[in-house]
């Protein structure tokens, strides 16, 4: 039987003109690539309490304005299919800076501008933003 999908929150942290990125280590889906704060949800929890949960266990940061922006389904091969939800947040203390709690997981965490994306990156985030998909509001661009 396949296994069941599983759901991951990445969250779009935005501050100015920039999005926090994480470089994956080898351990996981996604190896190497640069991706967003995120995690898996756990039973109970709503997106905005794993958003806010996975961002202070990776970075240490606190967030706040946490929105939902959208929902994707990737099958990335016949084992396994991910249901990613994306979510948009600002710093509670903008003058924090990110730390690297997971250091197995991730390379560290750098602030890189919309228009210059780190690469390669994750399969999932690449497809969205080659897609035209802006996760800062409208009214900031
Ligand atoms: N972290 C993160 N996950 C993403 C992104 N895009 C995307 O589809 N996902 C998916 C991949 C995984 O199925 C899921 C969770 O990602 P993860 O691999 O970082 O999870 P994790 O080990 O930190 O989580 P956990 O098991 O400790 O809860 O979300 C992204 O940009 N960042």
């Amino acid at each position: 039987m396949s296994p069941a999908p599983e759901i991951g929150v990445a969250v779009f942290i935005l501050k100015n003109d920039q999005i926090l990125f994480g470089r994956r280590r080898s351990s996981s889906i996604g190896a190497y690539t640069y991706a967003l704060p995120g995690g898996h949800l756990e039973f109970g929890e709503s997106f905005e309490e794993c958003a806010a949960r996975e961002v202070k266990e990776e970075t240490g940061l606190e967030i706040k304005n946490i929105e939902f922006l959208t929902a994707n389904s990737f099958v990335l091969s016949d084992k396994v299919h991910l249901v990613a939800v994306f979510m948009r947040a600002h710093l509670s203390d903008p003058e924090k800076a990110p730390q690297n709690l997971e250091p197995d997981k991730c390379e560290g965490w750098v602030w890189h501008d919309l228009k210059n994306l780190p690469e390669p990156m994750f399969g999932p985030l690449r497809k969205m933003l080659d897609d035209g998909f802006n996760p800062f509001p409208t009214e900031s661009k």
